[in-house]
Formats: C-alpha cells, structure tokens, sequence
C-alpha cells in the first residue's frame, strides 16, 4: 500500500506547483504526485492567451485588475479574494520566472503586456500563444531535481478515503462531525489494478470538465473527476452553474477538442464578422470584440441562433502581418494546417465550453471542509471569478492558491505521522464489460444533452428535462459500476454525469439572472442588422 506525507491528484499548473514548494521545503517529505494521462497532459498544456498581472504600476493599478475582475465575475467574487490574488500576483510570477519560464519581451527587456477582454489595461505576461506549454514545460523539468517527488502517469483517482471507507460509524460523521482524508483509491493504469493510496494530506489539482460538453477547448482529462470525487466524499462545491463558454474556438466539425483562437489575437485587433460580413459586437456592449467573454459568447450565441448559422468569423485580414507571425505562431499553423489563410481567409469560430468558475469550496488557504483535503486551480471554487472568468486570471489562481495551500500546511505538517489501516479496494463479484460500448454512448448522449440543455443560455424547461435524462443515466451506470470491473471509461462517465447533475441543480436554484450564461436582455429590434 503506498504512503506518502502527501498526495497530489494531477500535474497541472496547481499540483506541479504545490508539490515542489513542498518537496524543496521539506526534503525529508514524501510527496507524490498521480495523473490520469501522460505526465504534461492537462488544461495548462493548451493556455494561449497568458497570465493576467499587474507589473506596469504607470498605466495599470492593482485597484484596477481588481475592478475588471470584480465586474466580469457579475459582481458575483469575493471582494478578499481577489484583493488577494491580484496582489500576490507579481511574486508568484518572480517565482516561476526563476524557476526557469520564459516570457516575451519588450526590444527593452520589459515583459511583453497582452490585452484581452475585460481588461481597462495591457497586463497580460505571456510566451508566445503557448503560454501553458512554457509554463508546464518548466515546471516538468524542475520536478526532476526533487528526489522526494514522484511522479507517477496514468494513475487514475477513483475516489477519496474518508471515514466512509475508514470507519463503519459513518452516521457519526454524518450528523455533522468533520470527515477527514486518508488519500485516495487509484486505478494503476499500466496494470489495471486498484492501489490505495495512503497519505497525510491529500490535494486536489485535477482541473476542470469541460469534456462533459460535446464542443469544448479542454483536452480529454477534463472529466471533472476531482470535482466529482469531492461531491461524493461530501465536501462542499459552489457555483457550479458558472460554466465559461471561450467565444472563439476553431469551427471544425467533429474535432474534439476544439482548437483555441485566443482572446488575445482580438486584443491585438481581429473584429468579429457575422455571415452578411457585419460587426455585430457594439450591438452588444460598447466594448466591442473587447467585452468579457460571457457577453461576447452570449451575443455569438444569439447571433448563430439569429441567423441560423453555425459560426461566425474572425477577421485578422487588416491585421500586421509580421507581428501576428510573431505573437500568435502556433495559431498561425493551425489555421493553415486547415485550410485558412487568415491574412486572406476570414477565420470560422464559435463558442466552446472552456472553464468551470465553481467547483470545490475552499477558503482562502486552499482548505476544503474535509480536514487534510485541499482543492486548488481549476478544480476549486476560490471566489477569485464570480459568475464569470476575466481572461488570464485561471493561471494567476493557480499559482496563488498552490503557494498558499503550500504556506497552510508547511505549518502543519507533523515530524511523524501514524497511518491508519484502511480496508483494500474490494473488487469482488465484479466482471470485465462485455460491451465497452454502453459506456461510450452513455458519455455521448451526455454532452450532447449538456450542449442542447444546459449550454450558453439556459431555460427551466431544458434544465428540467436534463434533470429528467440525467437520473435515469444516474441509475444506469450505478448499475454499471456495481456490476463490471473499474476502468477508466467507467470511472469518467460515472465523474461526468455527478458533475452534470451538481451543473444543472445548481443552474435550477439560481432564479436570478445574473452574469454567466443567463438569458440575454436584448430587446429584439436592437439585433436587426
Ligand atoms: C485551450 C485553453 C486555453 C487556455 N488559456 C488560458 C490562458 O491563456 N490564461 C489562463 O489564465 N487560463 C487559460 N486557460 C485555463 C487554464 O489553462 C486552466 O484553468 C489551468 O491551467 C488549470 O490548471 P490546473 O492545474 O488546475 O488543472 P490542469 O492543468 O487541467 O491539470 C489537471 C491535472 O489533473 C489530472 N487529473 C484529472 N483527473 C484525474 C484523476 N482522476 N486522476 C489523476 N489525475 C487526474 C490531469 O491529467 C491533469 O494532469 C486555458 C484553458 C484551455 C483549455
Ligand atoms: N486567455 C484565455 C485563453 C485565450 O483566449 O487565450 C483564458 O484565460 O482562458
């Protein structure tokens, strides 16, 4: 049975993050870090845009990053939290800057500042569009020089250990008293066994869901397991409901997943374009293709359902052509690579599901209400967004919240720590699937009822009859999972359908309209062209 002081569940910017402040702090520490995939694979792997910090006191301020992120959260954030955050910012980005990162440059050696939407200043520290492979890249290769980390690739978490596996008095806990973690059940991807793993404090760093929607920017990890181990451990989630649609994902039937085209090449000046070749967006707001994303996807949204199209188009054709080679080279390649032209072609996009703002409660120390269980990135619910994400703060969020998850438990980490005995995982009576295919059609059926349901713009009826569907599916693959062996498939789709039903509930009990993906308040002859 493996043991560890602590244990981390995933490899992104948080847990990679976490896990070597820990293992510097602590050499005589144990840390062990699991991933589902191969080791980079993750949502910070496909991060374009940048990280959103406040270093040019001259034309931005603190009090402004904090308003921007204040206004396109809806009002909905935690006034502390994202004081905190924001503040913060510029030494978490020393940091990783020493730890190796390299960002884009001024020809005078200052940072290169982006502009994206919702941001009154350029405050956007980025390496080319491949900010999240930079950063992830750095973060791989010092791991390497921690000989009390492990890293250990597909290794899947299949759910936490609480008193509920500990202890037969699980009345006791749930009359109130605090649960707490003892690790977590793993499923050894590489020998199809299910190992426990034991440890003192365990972290949850296992990003975000976006896969439970048909087109989404997020990589296939992104099932929402942690999120879904969490809700059933009985640890706390909030905002689920705020699902972020990226306005401008790649229109291309079929791929999964979509390829981003970064906010940031409209900061650098694309307009967006409706099939008649008009500007619609100061229709909108009087930002324009710079309003925060939930308006500019509500109002792509609209627009398509207007016009009965099934995307619309970015135009970069007036745009510098040798700067954009420059700034958005991998963006470039793809276009390219499918048939655009950008300095020619009008660039077909649409909206795609791209980050969930709630997720696992947690206070301002990464703690969630489970002792020795913490949550941070895209997983947690920190109330740094509100109802809706500013562009570029997630990485920010991540940084911040693993070195303060870190400080938390730097204080507490006891000399010795006593393992308790915990029961193995019980596999008995279980048989392999003899039709892997009740299991894919299941997760199809799924996005496709979150895409048509519970997409960008929301309706009773709809979330009703999701509701509906989702508890037959509920039962279905309950049955499923009592009955067949653990694999991946299974484990997913199980993960995927709680988070859905935490979605749409939490979607239903939020009667006003506020921010987010809610109904638009246009009146209709504002929309004619
Ligand atoms: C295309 C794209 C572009 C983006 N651009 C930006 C940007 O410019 N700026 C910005 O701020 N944000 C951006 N974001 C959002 C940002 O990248 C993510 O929110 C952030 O990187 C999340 O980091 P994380 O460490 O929390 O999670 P992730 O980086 O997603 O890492 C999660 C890890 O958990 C692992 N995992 C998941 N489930 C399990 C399990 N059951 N068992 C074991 N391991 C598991 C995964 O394999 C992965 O290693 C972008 C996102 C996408 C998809
Ligand atoms: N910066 C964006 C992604 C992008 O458009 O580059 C984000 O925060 O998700």
């Amino acid at each position: 049975m493996p043991k560890c002081d602590v244990l981390v569940i995933g490899s992104g910017l948080a847990g990679l993050t976490f896990s070597i402040k820990f293992a510097e702090k602590f050499p005589d520490k144990s840390v062990t870090v699991i991933t589902k995939a191969d080791e980079s694979e993750s949502n910070t792997k496909y991060a374009q845009g940048g990280i959103a910090v406040v270093l040019d006191e001259l034309s931005d301020s603190f009090q402004q990053h904090i308003d921007d992120t204040l206004k396109a959260g809806a009002g909905l954030g935690d006034l502390n939290v994202i004081e905190t955050v924001v503040k913060e910012g510029p030494d978490r980005l020393k940091e990783i800057i020493s730890w190796g990162a390299h960002f884009d440059e001024t020809p005078e050696g200052d940072l290169d500042l982006g502009l994206e939407g919702g941001h009154s200043a350029n405050r956007i520290v980025h390496h080319k569009d491949i900010t999240g492979f930079e950063m992830e890249s750095t973060l791989l290769r010092k791991i390497k020089q921690l000989k009390n980390l492990k890293l250990l690739s597909h290794h899947f978490a299949i759910d936490l250990i609480t008193e509920h596996q500990v202890s037969e008095k699980v009345k006791k806990y749930e009359e109130g008293k605090k649960l707490n973690c003892y690790g977590a059940y793993v499923l050894n991807q590489k020998t199809d066994s299910i190992e426990t793993f034991q440890a003192n404090y365990t972290i949850l760093a296992s990003g975000g869901i976006g896969q439970v929607y048909k087109t989404t920017t997020n990589p296939l990890i992104a099932t929402g397991d942690g999120i879904a181990m969490a809700y059933r451990a009985k640890a706390k989630l909030k905002d689920m409901e705020f699902v972020q649609f990226h306005p401008t994902a790649l229109y291309k039937q079929g791929e999964n997943p979509s390829f981003l085209i970064s906010e940031a090449v409209r900061g650098f000046g694309a307009y967006l374009r409706n099939r008649s070749g008009k500007r619609f967006m100061f229709k909108y707001d009087d930002r324009g293709e710079l309003a925060s994303r939930d308006i500019v996807a509500k109002a792509i949204d609209r627009e398509m359902k207007r016009l009965g199209d099934e995307c619309v188009y970015l135009d970069c054709k007036h745009l510098d052509q040798k700067k954009f080679k420059e700034h958005f080279p991998n963006i470039l390649n793809k276009c390219i690579e499918s048939g655009i032209d950008p300095f020619k072609d009008l660039i077909p996009v649409a909206p795609a599901a791209h980050y969930v703002c709630g997720g696992i409660d947690v206070d301002l120390n990464g703690r969630t209400n489970i002792n020795n269980l913490y949550a941070c990135g895209e997983c947690s619910r920190t109330g740094l967004h509100g109802a809706n994400r500013l562009a570029s703060n997630s990485l920010l969020e991540a940084l911040v919240f693993a070195h303060r998850c870190f400080i938390d438990i730097s204080k507490k980490i006891p000399d010795t720590v006593s393992f308790k005995k915990i029961p193995e995982w019980n596999a008995d009576l279980t048989v392999p699937p003899e039709e892997l295919v009740l299991i894919t059609c299941s997760k199809n059926e799924l996005k496709t009822l979150m895409t048509d349901y519970v997409g960008i713009v929301r309706s009773e009826e709809r979330l009703n009859r999701a509701l509906r569907r989702l508890k037959v599916m509920y039962e279905e693959t309950s049955a499923l999972y009592k009955k067949l062996v653990i694999s991946t498939q299974l484990c997913e789709l199980r993960n995927m359908i709680d988070v859905c039903y935490v979605i749409v509930k939490s979607s239903a009990n939020r009667s006003e309209n506020v921010g987010g993906y809610y109904n638009i308040d246009l009146e209709e002859e504002e929309l004619q062209d």
